[in-house]
């Protein structure tokens, strides 16, 4: 279960932000080594802040654990084949570490692994870089020497995940009266990307508007809708319209009611326990919109059941004769200048060796 992690205490707050400014695959620095201490010491107290304010730490390991032991129980009924199933966490920027798991891993003597990333739709500056990661420490032989691996690399669009979707939207919906539900914008938000990002042709803006598209569909195009882009960093150009934004424009043209939905992670983080619960909501409310979030997938029995369909087409699809990898992931961004990408691309297509 790949993922970036989150400080599961305040204590955590400053090595996580460390190994993320460190992570060339997300933000290329000049003198990353120098840079990436002195950046994460500076940006602590205001992180460490909004994860005292959401109860002390990131809840992503707790779900991502319940997430993992669910899925794997079901995945034993609906693939016999390859049972019995276990699931591990591999983080990129906080407990557990890719370098533990894989310790974890040697350990219990795996020898056949899948790399399932938990970010719903594809970037390289999220499951790329996990995938890197695991390239660069499989590579080493750090997960043992016998292990052959697969990937599933994106399911932004798997009827499971919309489904689970849908029904938290439908909730959050179900809070506004009868008579005005219909005229409640949706407004989707997700994290956004540097524009540089964008432009390599790196594949997320065009996989969270499928995703987008999916759930509408499913609600039967029930009400109007946007898909905006939240939690810019620093000084650079990011995807827009942003989300607190966007949320100013609607109060200015006499939209007054909105559901907001996280729908490029599946639990909750800063994001959205501070950004939008905290800051936005208020704003929002402040402006007179009524505001209602839906909620993460978190412990969604309906998405560990999807997450459990999703391994279980994958291993159907490999004793059917599908390659280790999805097709789409053998493409490279046209700007893509990682030679570590095109390694990592090429060593999965081989099953890991
Ligand atoms: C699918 C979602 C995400 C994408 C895409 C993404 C790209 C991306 N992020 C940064 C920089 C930062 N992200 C930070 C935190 C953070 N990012 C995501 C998700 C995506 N990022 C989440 C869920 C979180 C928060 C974790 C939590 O527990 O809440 C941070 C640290 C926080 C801060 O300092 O503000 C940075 C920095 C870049 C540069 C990028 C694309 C290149
Ligand atoms: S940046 Fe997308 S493949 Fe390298
Ligand atoms: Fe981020």
């Amino acid at each position: 279960m790949l993922n970036m992690g989150g400080p599961s205490t305040v204590e955590e707050t400053h090595d996580f932000l460390k190994n993320l400014f460190s992570d060339n695959d997300l933000i290329p620095l000049p003198f990353q080594s120098i840079l990436a201490p002195y950046i994460a010491r500076r940006r602590t107290p205001m992180i460490e802040k909004q994860y005292a304010a959401i109860g002390g730490g990131s809840p992503i390991l707790k779900y991502s654990e319940k997430q993992g032991h669910g899925m794997a129980k079901l995945l034993d009924e609906l693939h016999p084949d390859t049972a019995p199933h276990k699931s591990y966490v591999a983080f990129r920027y906080a407990r557990p570490l890719t370098e533990q798991t894989a310790r974890e891993m040697k350990a219990d003597g795996v020898t056949r692994a899948v790399a399932f990333t938990q970010y719903p739709q594809y970037s390289c500056s999220t499951t790329g870089s996990s995938l890197n990661e695991i390239f660069r420490r499989g590579k080493a032989g750090e997960f043992g020497q016998d292990i052959s691996w697969s990937v599933i690399d994106r399911w932004g669009t798997h009827p499971g995940f919309i489904e689970a979707v849908a029904q938290n939207i439908e909730s959050a919906l179900a809070k506004f009266p009868a008579s005005t539900r219909s005229e409640t914008v949706v407004l989707f938000s997700a994290h956004s990307l540097p524009l540089s990002v964008v432009n390599r042709g790196d594949p997320y803006v065009l996989e969270v508007s499928a995703s987008v598209s999916a759930v509408m569909q499913r609600l039967g195009q029930s009400n109007p809708y946007r898909l905006v882009w939240q939690s810019k960093v620093g000084p650079s150009r990011w995807m827009g319209p942003q989300t607190s934004e966007s949320l100013k424009g609607l109060a200015r043209l006499g939209r007054k009611q909105v559901v907001l939905v996280p729908i490029a992670f599946t639990s909750d983080h800063i994001e959205t326990l501070y950004e939008l619960d905290l800051e936005y909501m208020k704003e929002a409310r402040e402006l007179g919109i009524e505001i209602h979030r839906s909620e993460s997938l978190n412990e969604s029995p309906v998405f560990i059941r999807a997450l459990a369909d999703i391994a279980a087409e994958h291993l159907r699809g490999l004793s059917s004769g599908s390659g280790p990898t999805s097709i789409q992931l053998g493409l490279r961004c046209p700007g893509c200048v990682n030679t570590t990408c095109g390694q990592q691309k090429s060593w999965f297509a081989r099953g890991g060796s």
